[in-house]
Parts: C-alpha cells; structure tokens; sequence
C-alpha cells in the first residue's frame, strides 16, 4: 500500500453555497503523523469527515487504503470504516453504556472474543486515567473525561487510521501530552495518524510529524516537517 489516504482535487459544496473544500490533493503515507491546522471555519473538520466517510465529496478523487471509495459500493463501506478510530470533536459517547462498556463497544462490534475484552479495556482505562470512573455514566463525567473516553473507544482496535478532531480540545496541558504520547505509541505501531487542532503547543509536541494547514477551504501546500522540528533537530 503506497498511501494510506490520497485525496486528488477534491472539492465540497454544501448545498448550492460556495465550495468549502476546494482543490484538495495531498497523501499520507502509511506511518505518517499529521496535524491538520488553520483557523476556525478553515474547513478542518469538513475535510476529516471526508475522511471517515460520513460526507461525499461533489468532486475529485479519495483513495483509501489504496482503493476509490468514491465509486465504491455501499456494501464495501463498513469494511473500510472498521479500519478507522474517529475521535469527534463532540465525543458521541453512547450514553446508556458505562465508561469501560462504551470503550469495549469497537471490540464487541469487531466480535473480538469476551475473554480478552477486560484485559484490553483495563489497559485502556490505565492510559487514560480513568480507571476509577470504569462504572460511571458518561453524563456524569468531565468534559475532559469524556474525551478521554472518546480516545479510548478510538484507539483500542489499534485501527490502520486514526482521525481525531481537537482531540486535546477540554483536557489540561499536561494530560494533553500524556494522551499524545498514547497517539505516539500507536503511530510507531504502525497506525497512521491525523489530528486537526489549533493547539500550536500540540504541533511540536511529537518528532517527525508533518502538518498540513487549511485556509479558507483550500491547503496552503503538501504536508510539510513542523519548521519547529526540524529546527530542533539542527
Ligand atoms: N453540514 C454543513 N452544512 C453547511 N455548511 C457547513 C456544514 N458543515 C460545515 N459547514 C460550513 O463549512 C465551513 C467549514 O466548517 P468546518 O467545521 O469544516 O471548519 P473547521 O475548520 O473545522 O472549524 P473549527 O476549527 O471552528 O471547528 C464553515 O463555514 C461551516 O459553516
């Protein structure tokens, strides 16, 4: 597989409005770390939740895991989002299932085998600091609790591509590094990663990693090395 994702001239037009996505070509190679800026309104989200097959382009081409799922059949779609963890920006707990149960939901919906669900969810809980909260309701949970639920649920498949937005949005500096790091660690696994923020302190938290910024719909240039990275490594 030469690219994990691989858009080419993609445009997206809300409704009979002026494009919000205009000429849109870039590709993340398998293993890449790539943060996804600009300012609000840039088209950020738009462009991830193309990503995660939950909008159609109006024009172009986008190849995941090397194949058109524009002109895909419906029926392949589920097979493609299965290879995919989404942190949304609102979380999307599900809110009649606890912390540890809506974390185990992806390996329940992937029929991973009862008996290796607690040990898996267990190490998720411990990564993300919530061990002691395993039995609340996520109504009863922070906001930066919550995201770290959102996290958890994503990444615990070990998915071929991890989409998060803002995923650092609502948790304080220092967690923000710890959850990071947790997108490190999966990402040197081989997960590829991409994650929209404005947190310029997130952009240099990780080595290596490409950002790729949007403005006004449209990309500003290829994927390049944070300047701040490669300033360090001099
Ligand atoms: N479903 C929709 N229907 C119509 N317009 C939309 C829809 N979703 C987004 N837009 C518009 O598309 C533009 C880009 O929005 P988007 O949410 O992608 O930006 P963003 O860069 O993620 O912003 P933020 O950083 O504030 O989350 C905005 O003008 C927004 O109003």
């Amino acid at each position: 597989m030469a690219s994990v994702v691989q858009f080419e001239n993609v445009g997206l037009r809300y409704g009979t409005g002026a494009e919000t996505l205009s000429d849109i070509s870039f590709a993340l190679p398998r293993g890449a770390f790539t943060f996804l800026t600009g300012p609000s309104g840039a088209g950020k989200t738009s462009l991830l939740r193309l990503l995660y097959l939950a909008q159609r382009p109006s024009r172009g081409i986008i190849r995941l895991f090397d194949e058109d799922i524009v002109t895909a059949p419906r029926d392949r779609l589920p097979g493609f989002r299965r290879r995919i963890g989404v942190v949304f920006q609102d979380f999307r707990l599900v809110p009649y299932l606890t912390v540890y149960d809506n974390i185990a939901l992806p390996l329940r919906v992937a029929s991973v085998s009862e008996r290796e669900v607690p040990r898996l969810v267990n190490e998720m809980l411990g990564w993300v600091g919530l061990t002691a909260r395993a039995t609340a309701r996520p109504a009863t949970l922070s906001g930066g609790e919550q995201q770290r639920v959102a996290i958890a649920r994503a990444v615990i498949t070990r998915p071929d591509l991890l989409i998060a937005d803002e995923p650092t949005g609502n948790v304080d500096p220092e967690m923000a590094q710890r959850l990071l790091a947790l997108f490190d660690t999966l990402n040197r696994m081989g997960t590829t990663i991409i994650v929209a923020t404005h947190d310029i302190h997130l952009l240099r938290t990780v080595v290596g990693a490409k950002t790729m910024r949007l403005d006004r719909g449209r990309l500003d240039g290829p994927p390049m090395p944070d300047p701040s990275i490669v300033a360090a490594a001099r």
